[in-house]
């Protein structure tokens, strides 16, 4: 007699899954995040692209890695490139005119690291403005925006790290560009010098040594905290634009399975697709036409990437102060604006908590701000910016110069004055856009929008029609808060003792007055308004 086992088998899948399940506990992984909520807008891509350019960066990097030589011996050149034959160079160089010229999609991997390492920076600078102007950084995502600002400077320094590995004649003047503002430091600046080279600059360490910074130790702490940002993300939910339905308390979208998969997927091989026709099409860093280091010669033209550019300007348009004191040089041409670098770069990461501590305001945000609503802080991001591009326009002085045929010490003046003027002005001039678009919002919820329609009246006068708004369109533009500014309490109190109020709190008034205070924003529409205008009389 044979005994049949009636009991059907599970698919091959399913069985997979129930063994994954009882060793990681997948399923109620998957059933909590599979169909979680993500509102949808394109800005919010913009995160998608820093993921992806960064996740190219890494398998690109890799590749390098295996050809890459990150030592600095003297070797005589006997490649494939003509020109260079008979050069002595260091291996570092030879090794990267090799990966060039000699392995295969060698220099194709190489202009994708390269391109993707400036994508990867410019879509971090635009993300970092996305999440800025629109109020995301508030609570519950300060630190998250910590973890943000963390990854933009370490990515600075990974790209700067990366571009002095080939060791060519612009990587070594871009080193020799930190070595000099290290040395600019009083007192520790010279130990570090000789610490940071192995000796006196430049020695034969630097490379191996940001070789190990390059490949391990930044993009190590990026990962981590890239994994901590995002999960940060989907812990805090993503936030939304205002509109109907669209509350503090809910997220509307699609469900990440499958809908956010399927797009991601694709965005993924879209931002792959874009930087790798860009790296085919055009030049990036061509060491071979630069040539190896040496210190003593520099080139001219010698710029740093995109990201560089501020803290370049600020070098090259400080005057060149220096001071003497007991015996010591002071180089305040080159300290001050060593100084000045993170400073500016310190303003970003703490003004999500200025901001609450002007303002007062200490709520959950999850629904976030058009900008011309929030002027202020809009003006304050258009001046930063200001600043910063008024700087760039600075560290790429010679090249304004010899392509526009100015002067460069024109240049240097316009940017020296600029980069005081120019953010004042910008905050002037965007408070007031912001108003006028505010004014703009009132007059389209009161009167409609205009539709371009003239009509004649049977008594010949002449009137354009104005249709009038949906109720989505109107809950959108005004579904923001208006909010008042903090207000000093009474001197005395109630019983009539008199209060003491500290500077500190008055100070906080002042700034809260100037951030939300008369001027700022133009009353949004009553309803009482609405009504008056829409009930009849005056009615377009
Ligand atoms: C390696 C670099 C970065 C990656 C891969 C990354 C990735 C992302 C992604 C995928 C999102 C969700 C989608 C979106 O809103 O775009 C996001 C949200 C966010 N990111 Fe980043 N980000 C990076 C750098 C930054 C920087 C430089 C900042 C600011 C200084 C920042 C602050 C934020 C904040 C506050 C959110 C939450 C936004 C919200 O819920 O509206 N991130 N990030
Ligand atoms: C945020 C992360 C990173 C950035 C911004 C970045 C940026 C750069 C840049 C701009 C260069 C110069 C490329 C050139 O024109 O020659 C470079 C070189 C290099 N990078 Fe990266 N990189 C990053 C991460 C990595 C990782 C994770 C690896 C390895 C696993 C890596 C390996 C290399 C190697 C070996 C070179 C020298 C070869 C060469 O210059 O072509 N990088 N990197």
């Amino acid at each position: 007699m044979s005994t049949t086992d009636n009991r059907r088998k599970a698919p091959a899948g399913e069985r997979v899954a129930d063994w994954a399940d009882g060793r990681l506990g997948i399923y109620s992984l998957a059933k909590a995040n599979m169909r979680k909520i993500f509102p949808d807008h394109w800005s919010f891509m913009l995160g998608e692209v820093c993921l992806y350019s960064f996740v190219i960066i890494i398998l690109t990097g890799v590749y390098l890695t295996l050809f890459f030589h990150p030592s600095m011996n003297e070797v005589v050149y006997h490649g494939s490139y003509v020109p260079m034959q008979g050069m002595h160079m260091s291996e570092a160089f030879k090794s990267t005119v090799d990966i060039s010229f000699d392995v295969r999609g060698g220099l194709l991997i190489r202009q994708i690291h390269h391109w993707a390492a400036l994508i990867f920076l410019a879509g971090m600078f635009v993300h970092m403005m996305r999440v800025f102007f629109t109020g995301a950084f508030r609570k519950p995502r300060e630190i998250n925006w910590l973890f943000g600002f963390l990854l933009f400077v370490l990515g600075m320094f990974t790209g700067f790290t990366g571009y002095s590995l080939p060791d060519d004649l612009l990587s070594g003047t871009g080193v020799r560009f930190m070595e000099g503002a290290i040395l600019s430091f009083p007192i520790v600046g010279t130990y570090i010098s000789m610490f940071l080279f192995g000796g006196e600059f430049p020695g034969s360490d630097f490379v191996p040594r940001f070789f190990s910074i390059h490949v391990l130790l930044l993009p190590g702490i990026m990962l981590g905290l890239l994994v901590a940002h995002l999960i940060l993300v989907f812990y805090h939910k993503h936030t939304q634009f205002p509109g109907p339905g669209r509350t503090n308390k809910n997220v509307v979208g699609m469900p990440l399975l499958p809908v956010y998969m399927a797009k991601a997927g694709g965005f993924f091989f879209l931002v792959f697709g874009l930087i790798a026709a860009i790296a085919a099409i055009a030049t990036i860093n061509p060491i071979w036409a630069i040539g190896p280091y040496r210190p003593d010669q520099v080139s001219t033209g010698a710029q740093p990437d995109w990201y560089m550019g501020f803290a370049e300007g600020l070098i090259r348009v400080m005057p060149g102060w220096e001071i003497n004191v007991a015996g010591h040089t002071f180089v305040l041409g080159v300290f001050i604006p060593m100084m000045i670098f993170p400073l500016v770069l310190a303003a970003i990461a703490v003004y999500p908590f200025i901001e609450s501590w002007v303002t007062g305001d200490k709520r959950e945000h999850h629904l976030l701000d058009r900008p011309r609503n929030a002027p202020t802080r809009t003006a304050f991001g258009v001046a930063w910016l200001t600043a910063y591009m008024v700087m760039m326009i600075g560290g790429g002085n010679d090249l304004w110069a010899t392509h526009f045929h100015l002067s460069i010490n024109a240049i240097t003046w316009f940017v020296r004055i600029g980069f005081f003027v120019g953010p004042v002005l910008a905050f002037i001039a965007t408070r007031r856009i912001c108003l006028g678009l505010q004014r703009r919002d009132k007059d389209k919820v009161l009167h409609g929008r205009e539709s371009g329609i003239i009509k004649r009246l049977p008594h010949g006068e002449f009137v354009e029609v104005h249709e009038p708004l949906s109720q989505e369109q109107l809950h959108t533009l005004t579904a923001h808060e208006q909010p008042k500014p903090l207000e000093l309490e009474p001197e005395v109190d109630e019983n009539g003792v008199a209060r003491k109020v500290g500077a500190t709190r008055k100070l906080r008034v002042k700034l809260s007055k100037g951030f939300y205070g008369e001027g700022t924003h133009i009353p949004k529409a009553t309803a009482e308004e609405y009504h008056e205008i829409t009930s009849g009389h005056g009615h377009h």
